[in-house]
């Protein structure tokens, strides 16, 4: 059995930064939005001279950021993805994608509506994070949602031809569950993280989870 992608999101230290990169995640995330995990250019730029990131990607999260907003980001930086995780549009997502040719997942919400807005968005998207629904916040809220809906996303990501994660509140201890489901991708912020920054032993214990699963699944 392959396993599943893995996001490890909220990277907002060099100290982060290094732990990351030396787990089995394919992608590290660095918030550019209005967060407790909000990073700078300048700061990332810093990071990367002293850290080797090896094969993994860089995912720039955004939310309802201009395009020169994004650009200020993606000149200084080699992000591999755009994950925007407000409310833009499907027009936005265009014209983040064709300004700068990169892959773009939108958030999504888990609520009613999140199927027929994967559809709506597929035109624009390359992927989607489905997150929980929480009131005045977009995301890093370490809430999980009613995961019974996650093979309905799987299939719909599967017919659309789309990456897809999912996200909110997934930790070393609830894991098992959500790989059951075999979701293509899965993303972590705060279920990796003590008193504010990502955590050696939490990662460990994800790892060991993921790998745990693997190998009864073959
Ligand atoms: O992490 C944040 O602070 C954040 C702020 C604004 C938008 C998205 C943010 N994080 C993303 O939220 C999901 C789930 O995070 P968690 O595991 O529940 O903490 C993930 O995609 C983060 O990248």
């Amino acid at each position: 059995m392959n396993r599943p992608l893995i996001k490890l999101c909220g990277n907002r230290s060099l100290e982060d930064l290094k732990m990351t990169s030396e787990s089995n995640a394919d992608y590290l995330g660095l918030i550019f939005a209005e967060s407790k995990r909000r990073v700078q250019a300048h700061q990332v730029k810093e990071w990367l001279d002293s850290v080797d990131i090896k094969e993994k990607q860089l995912v720039a999260i955004f939310v309802n950021a201009s395009l020169n907003e994004i650009e200020d980001i993606m000149k200084n930086l080699p992000i591999d993805v755009i994950q925007c995780h407000g409310s833009e549009t499907v027009r936005d997502i265009a014209n983040i994608k064709h300004h700068f040719n990169r892959r773009v997942w939108k958030a999504l919400p888990h609520y009613e509506g999140t199927l027929s807005d994967m559809k709506k968005y597929a035109e624009a998207a390359d992927g989607f994070v489905i997150d929980s629904k929480v009131k005045d916040a977009f995301g890093g809220t370490g809430q999980t949602f009613d995961w019974s809906k996650v093979p309905c996303y799987i299939q719909a990501a599967e017919e659309l031809n789309k990456t897809l994660f999912i996200a909110g509140g997934i930790a070393p201890d609830n894991i098992h569950q959500l790989l059951g489901l075999h979701p293509p991708g899965i993303d972590i912020s705060s279920g990796i993280e003590q008193n504010g920054k990502k955590d050696e032993t939490l990662l460990t214990r994800l790892e060991e989870r993921v790998n745990h699963h693997v190998s009864v699944s073959r």
